[in-house]
């Protein structure tokens, strides 16, 4: 017997599927033990569980970082108030309590996880709770439960209750033996820092349900977002959110990286809607579960530069944090996205002029701004 084939039938015995390779339902195959995760290896959770003409019940967890309330008013608008429950592990302030459904949910909590899914008929999950690169290296073990026992509930989760589930990967999740310039979607993927190795384990095990199970997982890799309203919430990226407060502020900024360190970004806009592009995208337009968006590249540097051209009297030093640094050096400078753009239409708004200018506008009515315009 050929070697593929005798594979082929082990496999498909290991997998309670038939030997030709083909994926078709074997008889119930029940995860060992008792827990109340159980999932029919013959489950097809492809459908999600409202009809074309409902509008998703949607769930955010970890909302009130620095993405989640951005795209809670995003998706409210879309969906409707009501239909978007932004939840998190903090107390939301009073502004972000009254725009719509908040709740508690601790995504280290299984049951209390369920009973939200169940209780509200979410059809919808944006699993955002995560430590981000720099604060998941100063506390491995919270990041590592975070990060990774929390995705197994969240994917658990999904898969009993046919969700469609978005998690959002990151350029963190290469490392400095892959190809940087540009990084590709397929390539080598060893990252060195906790959070790194925690997304490289979520875009696999949501693929791996989807495959398994059918579950309608769908995964960005985002490069560093940049956003006006909400502080970022401990990353490698944060300088070029923490620099437009500064420069209009103070007029000087001092900058953690080095001033040549190039790395992908994406103005929340341009992000928000990618989310809901891909979620949106139809199943079968879909090549690939887990894909790389971009929209541009720069060096703090090249940023500063931008920003001078509006704040004349803008100064940027240089303090190098270490740890950032080597994180900042082992991921990716620019990010190959063209099988986004070919496979469900992305194509960004903003390039790094649109973007100085909006966070400027932004953040003042400042008069620095109005002065040199
Ligand atoms: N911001 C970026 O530049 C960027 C880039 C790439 C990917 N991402 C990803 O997007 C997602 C959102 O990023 P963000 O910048 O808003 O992160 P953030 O750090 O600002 O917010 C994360 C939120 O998770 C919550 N959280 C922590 N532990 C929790 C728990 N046990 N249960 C529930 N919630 C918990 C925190 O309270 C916090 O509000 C993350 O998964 C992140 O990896 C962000
Ligand atoms: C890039 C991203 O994942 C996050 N902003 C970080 O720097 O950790």
């Amino acid at each position: 017997m050929p070697v593929t084939r005798m594979l082929q039938q082990v496999a498909g015995q290991m997998l309670g599927r038939p030997a030709c390779g083909c994926w078709t339902a074997g008889p119930p195959l029940r995860f060992l033990g008792t827990s109340p995760r159980q999932i029919p290896a013959d489950a097809n959770f492809h459908s999600a569980s409202f009809s074309g003409t409902d509008q998703p019940r949607v769930l955010i967890t970890g909302g009130l970082g620095q993405l989640g309330v951005g795209l809670a008013n995003f998706l409210r608008k879309r969906f409707g108030k009501d239909n978007v429950i932004l939840s998190d592990i903090r107390k939301p302030p009073d502004h972000i309590f009254h725009s719509g459904p908040f709740i508690y949910s601790d995504i280290l909590d299984y049951k209390n996880l369920r009973e939200i899914v169940v209780n509200n008929r979410v059809t919808w999950l944006f699993h955002y709770s995560a430590l981000l690169s720099a604060v998941g290296e100063a506390n491995v073990s919270l990041a590592r439960a975070v990060n990774i026992t929390g995705l197994h509930n969240v994917l658990d989760v999904a898969a009993e209750h046919s969700l469609r589930l978005f998690v959002p990967s990151t350029i963190g999740a290469f490392g400095p033996t892959s190809p940087r310039n540009p990084t590709p979607d397929l390539c080598v993927q060893r990252p060195r820092t906790i959070y790194g190795v925690s997304k490289v384990h979520a875009e696999l095990m949501g693929e791996y349900y989807h495959y398994r199970y059918g579950l309608d997982f769908r995964c960005l890799r985002y490069p560093g977002i940049i956003s006006a309203d909400c502080q970022p919430g401990g990353g490698t990226t944060d300088y070029a959110v923490q620099i437009f407060h500064d420069a209009l502020k103070n007029g000087k900024f001092e900058c953690n990286l080095k001033p040549s360190t190039r790395l992908p970004m994406m103005y929340i806009d341009d992000c928000l809607r990618a989310t809901l592009e891909v979620m949106e995208a139809p199943a079968d337009s879909l090549s690939m579960r887990t894909y790389n968006v971009n929209a541009m590249s720069f060096t703090p540097e090249d940023l500063a530069q931008e920003v001078l051209k509006h704040v004349p009297e803008f100064q940027i030093v240089y303090n190098v944090d270490s740890v950032r640094q080597a994180i900042a050096d082992s991921w990716p400078m620019n990010f190959d996205d063209s099988n986004a753009r070919k496979d469900w239409g992305w194509k960004h708004d903003f390039d790094l002029p649109e973007l100085v200018t909006t966070m400027l506008n932004f953040h003042g009515s400042d008069t620095r701004v109005a002065q040199a315009n």
